[in-house]
């Protein structure tokens, strides 16, 4: 009856989007009203198809009034019957019991049923009877603290795919409270390894979505998460829930326009997400306002070729007044243009007075060569031909040039010089064609800030474009930088407005025609300033000082999800507490949830990761495992000379025990171009790279690679070289050991680790 229901909707659906397809012409009002009637109803037919499979998961039967509820991933209503429920959301209040109902508490429930499809047939069901008295009769009751035992753990042990799978159907109770929280404030939700943290923060957005949807819609919803492969992992969860208002991105890809996914030493990622980068960019740009030791001359066709002397104290003058001005940089340009050309037109003034000789310099009707009578309005007419000059505007573009963040930001980096100036580590100094790194995006926004932008800089750019076309026009081509007496740094200086600049300027403008076709997720993805309604970030831990910077500045609103463990961060300049992280910005007003159930990894794996847990911080608690796996983890020595044989053993038999689940063989950063061949030797079909396959039945990765992730069956190599190649890399191993939710093994070349020579002999 249900799936009637949905395929009534479906065609429904289908109908109205045909009518508004064939419809044509009108007045631009029709064609957007048309454009969102075919957005609207494309989407709810994509709605429609995610839920086809396990459309109902759940049956509530309550005790006194005889109702009955049906649970499932959409709301379905009976419209010939007073829109009766049929088919209560998941999110909605009235499913809650489905999540909490325990039986010491059964908040009017009798029976809670997990129903089991497969397509559109009911394949099991698994009662669990919450009223004591019957539970006692039957011998059937809930397990205490686990909802719906037996679904939970057929969902737990089923084998991987690669791809996250959501969890509407077994949702615990301590993760439908995160799930369900306020969607105001800064909620943390911490977690130890497997506790639900991804899986609750995805559901933690189709429910706020679905609660607040008209601000959400439209607002979107961020999700930030740590790599790409991650991203692709997580990818299908949403759309599974018909949810898709939201943008899944890494850090480096939260400045628009800018593709940032360059690696480098995680030593210089680190410093350039301290706090103090902030401080090192403010003085990066003031340095860019430049006030030179000597005169500049600068020959002026007002005076026929003659050069005018401008003196450092009145650049000085100009720039202070500028910088007073309250004005960021860009901003600021046209009040130091102001002061300059004042100056200057003082300077021919002067010039034209001291000359007995000149023609009338300026066309008017006065007698030459009179400075008594250059009255205001002559001024204004100098100061007029000025701004046209091309040698002034060479000399307002050196000493306060017009900067995109970009520019900045590579020139910093390019420049001894202005690192030392700036006060920035010299380590960071690299050539400015490198590729943009994820840790260079918050510095990028950073710059943006300061510099001031966007429509500003496009105006001013499209500005100088048109000012460029007519002095070509009027063959005067030598305006880029013609001035001798100026002393040129670098002829590739990124201030130089080029090419792209003015590529820039039209796709920018490009970008606003377009806007009014996107999708609210698409705009926002475009665009820089945008105010998320809610920022969701996954592996928050990872995050630097930079980086936290970036993401608040998106959520003026500070409506955030906050998820990790931070036992976990193996970034450098990650987060050691939540405090550290969060106080500069809502001291004190975060509020933290904890998740303590682990449901990944099992009993006999996490008393592994425990001892390596204890070495880390001996105060904190590993998560408990909701199961056990019936295989205890193995550990094997080799002789250094004989891993790359021993690890290709073990592969080979690990990889034919995961059935038909996946492998991951997590290998240090150090010596993983040296050991995946012996992998790719006996596997070849293995998925290894920068994002590598994890649908693949074997994927060989690093751990920061396999952060986040899981796979049936996990081979450790190397603990040892794992822990010492990182300052963090106790934590690395903490990681890579809780990737399984079946079977680990652990392969060794030297010494174990300390922290693991409990498990010997296991
Ligand atoms: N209530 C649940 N029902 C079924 N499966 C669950 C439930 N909670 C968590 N899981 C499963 O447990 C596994 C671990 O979840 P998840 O990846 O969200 O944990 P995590 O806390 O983010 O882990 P880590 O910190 O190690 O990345 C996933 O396969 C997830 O689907």
């Amino acid at each position: 009856m249900l799936y009637g229901h949905l395929d009534t909707l479906r065609e429904e659906a289908s109908e109205q989007l045909q009518r508004a397809l064939l419809q044509s012409g009108g007045t631009p009002a029709d064609r957007s009203h048309r454009d969102s009637a075919t957005a609207l109803y494309t989407d709810r037919i994509a709605q429609y198809s995610a839920v086809e499979n396990g459309l109902c998961f759940g049956r509530l039967d309550f005790e006194e009034s005889g109702e009955v509820r049906y649970i499932g991933r959409i709301g379905i209503f009976d419209e010939d019957n007073d829109y009766e429920p049929l088919l209560i959301d998941w999110r909605a209040p009235a499913s809650r019991p489905f999540y909490l109902a325990t039986a010491a508490a059964p908040e009017g429930v009798r029976r809670r049923r997990h129903i089991r499809t497969e397509r559109r047939t009911v394949t099991g069901v698994d009662d669990e009877v919450l009223d004591l008295a019957e539970a006692h009769h039957t011998g059937r009751g809930a397990h205490d603290g686990v909802a719906g035992e037996a679904a939970l753990l057929s969902a737990l042990n089923a084998s991987r795919t690669g791809r996250m799978k959501d969890i509407v159907e077994t949702i615990q109770a301590e993760q439908d409270r995160v799930i369900r929280g306020d969607l105001n404030g800064v909620l943390v939700v911490q977690g130890g390894p497997g506790t639900g943290k991804t899986a609750v923060a995805l559901h933690r957005a189709a429910y706020l979505l679905y609660t607040h949807r008209q601000m959400l819609s439209s607002r979107v919803v961020l999700i930030v998460g740590p790599n790409p492969t991650f991203l692709r992992y997580i990818g299908q969860v949403l759309p599974s829930l018909a949810e898709t208002g939201v943008l899944l991105g890494t850090m480096g890809d939260l400045f628009p326009g800018v593709v940032a996914h360059t690696d480098e030493p995680a030593t210089i990622a680190e410093i350039k997400g301290r706090a103090e980068m902030a401080e090192v960019l403010a003085t990066a740009v003031q340095d860019r306002q430049r006030v030179p030791d000597e005169a500049v001359a600068i020959r002026l066709d007002i005076l026929d070729g003659a050069a005018v002397m401008l003196d450092p104290e009145v650049i000085a003058d100009a720039r202070d007044r500028a910088r007073r001005s309250g004005k960021l940089h860009n901003l600021a340009r046209p009040v130091f243009d102001t002061e300059i050309i004042h100056a200057l037109s003082l300077l021919v003034a002067d010039t034209i007075g001291i000359d007995p000789y000149a023609d009338d310099p300026l066309g008017g009707g006065d007698a030459p060569g009179d400075p008594q009578i250059l009255d205001e309005a002559d001024l204004a007419e100098i100061r007029r031909e000025l701004r046209g000059e091309a040698e002034v505007l060479g000399a307002l573009d050196w000493l306060w040039p017009i900067l995109t963040p970009q520019q900045l930001v590579a020139g910093l980096f390019a420049s001894t010089a202005r690192l030392l100036s700036a006060g920035a580590p010299l380590a960071l100094q690299r050539s400015a064609r490198s590729g943009w790194t994820p840790a260079d995006v918050p510095l990028l926004d950073e710059a943006a800030e300061l510099l001031g932008e966007d429509d500003t800089i496009r105006e001013i750019i499209a500005e100088r474009q048109r000012k460029r076309q007519i002095a070509y026009a009027e063959g005067a081509l030598e305006i880029a930088f013609g001035s001798r007496s100026i002393d040129v740094e670098d002829e590739d200086d990124p201030e130089l407005l080029s090419v792209t600049d003015l590529l820039e300027a039209d796709r920018l403008a490009d970008r606003q025609d377009e806007a009014s076709g996107l999708t609210p997720a698409e705009r926002a993805a475009a665009d820089r300033k945008w105010a998320f309604g809610h920022v969701i970030v996954d592996e928050a831990q990872e995050l630097s000082p930079m980086a936290w910077r970036l993401l608040m500045r998106r959520c003026p609103s500070r409506s955030m999800t906050v998820v990790g463990d931070v036992a976990q961060t193996g970034d450098l300049g990650g987060a050691a507490s939540w405090a550290s992280a969060l106080d500069p910005y809502v001291p004190g007003r975060w509020r933290l949830r904890e998740l303590t159930v682990n449901y990944r990894t099992p009993t006999e794996i996490m008393a592994v990761a425990a001892g390596v847990l204890a070495g880390i911080d001996p105060d904190l608690e590993p998560p408990r495992s909701v199961r056990a796996a019936g295989v205890d983890p193995w550990v094997r020595g080799a002789a250094p000379a004989r891993l790359p044989d021993a690890l290709a053993e073990a592969a080979v038999a690990e990889a034919a025990l995961a059935g038909d689940g996946r492998l991951g063989v997590i290998l240090p950063a150090s010596s993983f171009a040296d050991l995946v061949p012996a992998v790719l030797k006996v596997l070849p079909d293995a998925a290894v790279g920068d994002e590598p396959e994890l649908a693949a039945k074997v994927v060989v990765l690093t751990v920061k690679q396999a952060k986040g992730l899981e796979f049936d069956g996990v081979i450790v190599v190397d603990p040892n070289q794992i822990v010492e190649e990182s300052p963090r890399g106790a934590n690395d191993l903490y990681v890579a050991l809780t990737r399984a939710t079946q079977r680990l093994g652990v392969l060794h070349p030297g010494t174990l680790p300390d922290s693991l020579h409990a498990v010997v002999g296991m």
